[in-house]
């Protein structure tokens, strides 16, 4: 990674080969082998059978603003060519203060036509959500949505009644039994999905028709090779209406295809990416490519399904 995000310094994961070309198993390391299993789903249906025809060709994109000083983040929204900016808020107690000024300086990179939007990744409890989601409402000029102020679905509902700003579930729903649950309990306004951890794109599908809300597709910080499924999930959905958080090959030093999924003027092409080069990839510690070949053994006896 370019910068420490969501706690994450290197994002490490494994290229699996079928008859279709290249999927991608990059489960984060604090999973379980049975929740890793549809992130191996998802790389199969890749290799072996696709995915649905898109209904679109291109897939407008935010930029994503790690939790940097406001001079790093006004300089990763002026270079994007994005339009929307989703910004990483919440991400140590105290942070408000440092959340407001980055927020501002993003507004400032944006202009005022630009969308603003923040992920708390569940930092907040209930009344901590209102109090700064008003203040960076204010900071930002209006905000388009807050991912995920607080980990429960209950209290996402609670803040969702208090404040004007809409609510939309990520982590709710990548790691819900029953994504239903969060429209049920008027929880969200727009569910954030994610192929990658929800074991393909017709799972991810299937998932955003139950949810019945706007959705919003966003990475799990793949290479190229895992954001194309990313890219076809975004192009199949039948509707979408706002910008997608895709553009994160940014976040990462590198790829390991040449032509990478980047955006360009803020919107990424649907396409397949060419394969995977030898010799970019990292120098593999050969522990590190024990661990992951025992992991991916074990992961596969849960995905007989
Ligand atoms: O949505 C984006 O702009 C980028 C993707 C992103 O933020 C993310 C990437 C990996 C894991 C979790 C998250 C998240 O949305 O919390
Ligand atoms: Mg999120």
């Amino acid at each position: 990674m370019r910068t420490r995000f969501r706690g994450i310094t290197v994002r490490e994961g494994v290229l699996v080969e079928g008859p279709l070309g290249w999927g991608e198993f990059c489960p984060f390391p604090e999973y379980d082998d049975a929740e890793a299993a549809s992130w191996l789903a998802t790389a199969v249906e890749q290799c072996t059978v696709g995915w649905p025809e898109p209904v679109r060709d291109r897939i407008a994109v935010n930029c994503t603003v790690p939790a940097v000083d406001p001079v790093k983040a006004h300089a990763v929204v002026a270079g994007s060519g994005c339009r929307t900016a989703k910004i990483k808020v919440a991400d140590h107690p105290g942070s408000l203060a440092g959340d407001v000024a980055r927020v501002e300086a993003v507004r400032d990179a944006l202009g005022p036509a630009g969308k603003i939007r923040v992920d708390a990744n569940a930092g907040w409890d209930v009344d901590t959500a209102v109090t700064h989601i008003r203040a960076l409402d204010k900071a930002a000029g209006g905000l388009e949505y807050v991912e995920q102020p607080c980990p429960g679905i209950e209290e996402l509902a609670s803040v969702r009644r208090r404040v004007n700003v809409p609510i939309a579930a990520d982590e709710s729903i990548r790691r819900a039994e029953d994504p239903l649950a969060v429209a049920v309990a008027g929880a969200a306004d727009i569910a954030v999905i994610k192929c990658t951890p929800l074991g393909g794109v017709r799972r991810a599908l299937r998932v955003a028709e139950a949810a019945g809300l706007p959705c919003v597709v966003s990475s799990a910080l793949e290479t190229s090779v895992g954001l194309a499924a990313q890219v076809a999930l975004a192009a199949a959905l039948p509707s979408l209406d706002h910008a997608c958080g895709l553009g994160t090959l940014s976040l990462l030093t590198g790829d390991v295809v040449d032509d990478s999924l980047v955006p360009v003027d803020g919107f990424i092409d649907v396409r397949a990416p060419g394969p995977p080069v030898t010799g970019r990839f990292d120098e593999t510690d050969p522990e590190r490519v024990a661990w992951w070949l025992a992991r991916l053994d074990r992961v596969a006896r849960f995905m007989i399904a």
